[in-house]
């Protein structure tokens, strides 16, 4: 039998993040993880994390929740049939109902394959303090992912204060009292935490959620037609409406020859460089985000 985790957690919060830090850990053990990966835009972005001597699955441009059942199950099928490794790793999008999408790995096809360990949801305490900023439905998503985890990873506290971060533990506690709290930064937590997980579900449990069919948030994908200027780029970061939540992807700055790699999630910009010219797009999620004007922007996407 292989192990199944199933991260999930908001958008931005830190899932890939947690799995390069887990695919490390298990790689220094011995011990062959594999990845699916669903991501809510056209950009296979966050493969970057993923070793290329590690079998990866990417599920793109949906939500295993919503739509990707039958791809799930025919993803499960060619790793299980084609491919070596001990421990399965699944990376819902930050849009992903998580019961909904582990149900989509209960199948009878995989019953005596695979051993569901469950869900590890990283939340983001940042986010989490200011949770009343999000829309209803946003903030629903955002609770029910706490609410069934088994672990719950209380990621980006190097942005809080020792009070903040106490007081987040308890609140994410009181919502759900039976999975255990790791603070990180990074999401960094040991892979023994996650080995000694027992997960066990009902059917009833899976019935009970909806969330994730109406998939209210979407994705658009941009390409950049010329250099922008960083800080044209960053006052317009800091202009946008709420209900933009991710972007990523890669964007030629004015005076730089390669595309930067870019990074935004919850008012936080990263900027890396990039020694490959990478194509310059990125992916925004949000709600709302089809009208939304896109600096340097002189026609459609
Ligand atoms: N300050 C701080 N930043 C963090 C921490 N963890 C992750 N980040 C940053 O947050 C951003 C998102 O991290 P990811 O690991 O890509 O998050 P994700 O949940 O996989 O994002 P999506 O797949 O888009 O939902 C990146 O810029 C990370 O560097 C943390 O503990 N503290």
């Amino acid at each position: 039998m292989k192990d199944v985790y199933l991260l999930s957690g908001f958008l931005g919060s830190g899932k890939t993040s947690l799995l390069s830090n887990l695919i490390a850990q298990f790689k220094a053990e011995g011990i062959k993880p594999a990845v699916i990966m669903n991501e809510l835009g056209k950009l296979a972005f966050d493969s970057r994390a993923v070793d290329e001597d590690i079998p990866l699955k990417e599920m793109l441009e949906g939500c295993i929740c919503c739509t990707g059942s039958e791809k799930m199950e025919a993803q499960l099928q060619t790793l299980l049939a084609g491919e070596d490794f001990d421990v399965l790793l699944i990376e819902t999008t930050g849009a992903a109902h998580p019961v909904e999408a582990l149900d989509a790995v209960f199948s009878p096809l995989f019953a005596n394959e695979l051993n569901i360990k469950g869900i590890i949801t990283v939340a983001d305490c940042k986010r989490w303090l200011e949770r009343e900023k999000l829309s209803p439905q946003t903030r629903m998503l955002f609770l029910e992912q706490i609410r069934h985890a088994h672990l719950i990873v209380a990621n980006k506290v190097d942005l809080l204060t020792e009070e903040e971060v106490f007081n987040v533990s308890m609140q994410l506690q009181a919502i759900n009292s039976s999975a255990p709290i790791i603070q990180t930064s990074n999401s960094k937590i040991s892979i023994n935490a996650i080995q000694n997980l027992e997960a066990t579900f009902h059917q009833k449990e899976v019935q009970e959620v909806s969330i994730g069919k109406q998939l209210f948030l979407s994705s658009r994908l941009h390409t950049f037609k010329e250099p922008i200027n960083q800080e044209t780029f960053e006052e317009w970061i800091r202009n946008l409406p709420d209900t933009v939540y991710r972007m990523k992807g890669y964007v030629p700055l004015e005076g730089h020859k390669n595309p930067f790699l870019f990074q935004y999630a919850y008012g936080m910009i990263q900027w890396l460089p990039e020694y490959m010219k990478m194509a310059p797009q990125i992916v925004i999620i949000g709600e709302q985000i089809d009208k939304l004007q896109i600096v340097g922007d002189t026609g459609n996407d």
